[in-house]
């Protein structure tokens, strides 16, 4: 397809960084913890999974509709590196990618303006490095801070971490939550460790994971939902990505309807973001059509909704590339992201 060809839904869907609404709306500001509520909460586990069941079966967008959403997902990506090995270098590459996540021969033949990834994520020792190489871009960083993955490491040393972190540059703190604390039972503990996470971000976003895979039951995925929303989390996210299990769909329905209900009582709008082994691009197309019928249009923005993926945006962009030749090119010439 070239330029002169391109379909008016697809530019009607342009998802370029410039064509998105700018939200001006109050962070998440919490609220005392609710104990009534918190313990009100119930899932009904079958009644989650026959509704996700139907999900991957009624996606339906093809051709220039589902090219347009898969150029969307580019710019709700959280472009991630969480290795032990990471180097300085992976990590200018990866920003790179960032900034041009989809090849320019490819982005021309669709006729659309640049687009960038939502942000870049990575290790608190990393974030120099990526805001320098970033710099320019408008493109924040985000840091996994507070002893990630586990999150067991002395609490002032994580409360440290995250201001660490706020210095070095990054934008947006994705911290882990004390599992031991819903697994107990102990929402007080679980309140206040959020809150204190949440002050010592100061204006960086922070996003709240629950490592869903660990909680036990869905649930606890919704109480502690609940108590990090309380507590001012502007995102609410799925896993670490190290869980034996992380992003699955009973929980994302689990969570964005407690993030409606939240919405629905307090007025404040939290984000969501399933993170690890999203790395395919129908499944990226999946969860946007959860979010448009559960939540609505206004979610699907970076504001209010990222993919925590380290590998989504290569198979995505395999995907634009064959919605524009007819042809797949191996995996290997989309090595990054
Ligand atoms: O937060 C992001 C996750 O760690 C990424 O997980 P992934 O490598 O399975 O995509």
């Amino acid at each position: 397809m070239t330029a002169t060809q391109t379909s008016p839904s697809l530019n009607e869907a342009q998802p370029t960084t410039a064509h998105l609404p700018q939200i001006h709306e109050p962070r998440n500001a919490g609220m005392d913890l609710d104990l009534d509520w918190v313990r009100a909460v119930q899932a009904n586990t079958s009644a989650i999974e026959r509704r996700c069941a139907t999900l991957p079966g009624r996606r339906s967008v093809k051709k220039d509709h589902q090219a347009a959403w898969l150029l969307k997902a580019i710019t709700m990506i959280d472009l991630t590196t969480l290795s032990g090995d990471d180097t300085a270098g992976r990590v200018k590459r990866l920003c790179a990618k960032a900034a041009h996540p989809v090849r320019a021969d490819i982005m021309e033949a669709l006729g659309m303006t640049p687009i960038t990834t939502g942000a870049i994520c990575v290790y608190h020792d990393m974030v120099e490095t990526a805001v320098e190489a970033l710099s320019g871009t408008g493109i924040p960083v985000a840091a996994v801070s507070t002893g990630f993955p586990a999150g067991l490491s002395p609490f002032h040393l994580r409360v440290k971490e995250i201001e660490e972190s706020v210095k070095a540059g990054a934008k947006e703190i994705d911290i882990v939550i004390s599992r031991r604390h819903v697994l107990t039972g102990n929402w007080q503990a679980l309140y206040d460790e959020m809150r204190a996470f949440r002050a010592a971000c100061g204006e960086a976003h922070v996003k709240a994971i629950l490592a869903t895979g660990e909680l036990g039951s869905l649930r606890n995925v919704a109480r502690a939902s609940y108590v990090c929303m309380m507590a001012g989390a502007d995102f609410i996210k799925t896993s670490t990505g190290k869980e034996s299990v992380n992003a699955t769909l009973p929980v994302s329905l689990t969570m964005i309807r407690t993030i409606r209900d939240y919405h629905a009582r307090t007025g404040f709008r939290v984000g969501y973001k399933p993170a690890g082994g999203i790395s395919k691009a129908k499944d990226a197309l999946v969860y946007l059509s959860l979010i448009k019928e559960e939540l609505g249009n206004h979610w699907l923005s970076p504001h209010l909704f990222r993919f925590g993926a380290s590998s989504l945006l290569g198979d995505i962009e395999r995907q634009l590339e064959h919605h524009v030749t007819g042809h797949y090119s191996a995996a290997w010439r989309h090595p990054i992201g």
